[in-house]
């Protein structure tokens, strides 16, 4: 394959779109009076819906406190966070997907996407069919019956994006999720979330550190400065979202060039 033939028009940002995520000049500081510490802002940021967005920077630069506020986990301490138009809260609105598998050991691959399915009202008739089309979307066929500590770590955290997928939140959010995987099942898994994003149409908020892996999976690239995180850069990605193998997207000059302006711009604003 050409280098040209992975161009592909820039809407990929999903400009026009209804706004999934929005953020009015969020400042978010942990610790109260003299001991407190700004981690974050201030950000401004829309995400449109349907975008596949990517936070890079460089460690403690505040990507997980910005995905925790979109999450609800956190609220801000100085302006505002609106998911779908609405403040966020734990648990609703948003699939999320932590670095660390959250599964119920004790209970098989079954029972774990069974009682996501439960906490997400899928009435106990449906549960069966979501759980086939969940197992086959994420690649976990065949494992279903098997318990959580007998399945490898890339399968676990397949289980960990079944489970953020059961519920049909139109909004994903990861938070390096890859990272305490070998390179061979990081790529892999890379593949699946890609094109489980482009198939469902979801808003997808990434975190990560490798440009490689920003390049690779985001439409749209946010690099931090370092604390507090405020935004270096924000790219849209101009490559296809299909119809280009992974191996041929990752070999091209077009994804060369990214990963490297990515790179530095992540080394820059770590400076
Ligand atoms: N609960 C907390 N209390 C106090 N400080 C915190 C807390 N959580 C994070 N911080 C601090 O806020 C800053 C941003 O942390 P955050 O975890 O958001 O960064 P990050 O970019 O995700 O880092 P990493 O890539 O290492 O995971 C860091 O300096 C961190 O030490």
């Amino acid at each position: 394959m050409t280098s040209s033939d992975v161009s592909a028009p820039p809407e990929e940002a999903g400009t026009g779109q209804a706004e999934a995520v929005r953020l009015d000049r969020v400042v978010h500081r942990y610790g109260l009076g003299g001991e407190s510490f700004t981690a974050v802002g201030p950000v401004d940021l829309t995400v449109p819906a349907g975008e596949f967005l990517v936070l890079v920077g460089a460690s403690g630069c505040g990507k997980s406190t910005l995905l925790r506020l979109v999450a609800g986990f956190e609220r801000p301490t100085r302006g505002s966070v609106r998911v779908h138009g609405a403040e966020p809260r734990p648990g609703a609105g948003a699939g999320v997907v932590f670095q660390t598998p959250r599964l119920f050991p004790w209970r098989t691959v079954r029972g774990n996407i069974d009682l996501a399915l439960r906490y997400a009202g899928v009435e106990r008739a449906r549960r069966p069919e979501r759980r086939r089309e969940l197992l086959d979307r994420v690649g976990l066929a065949g494992v279903e019956g098997r318990r959580v500590w007998e399945i490898s770590g890339g399968q676990r955290q397949r289980v960990a994006i079944a489970r953020a997928l059961a519920a049909e939140n139109p909004l994903l959010l990861l938070d390096e999720p890859f990272a305490a995987l070998d390179a061979l099942t990081r790529e892999r898994l890379q593949e699946d979330v890609r094109q489980v994003a482009a198939r469902t149409g979801r808003t997808t908020v990434f975190v990560t550190h490798s440009a490689e892996e920003a390049v690779f999976l985001g439409s749209r690239i946010i690099v931090l400065t370092r604390s507090p995180g405020t935004v270096a850069l924000d790219l849209p990605v101009p490559l296809p979202r299909a119809g280009v193998g992974a191996e041929d997207l990752r070999n091209s000059a077009e994804f060369a060039e990214l990963r490297a302006r990515v790179s530095h711009a992540v080394k820059a604003a770590a400076a």
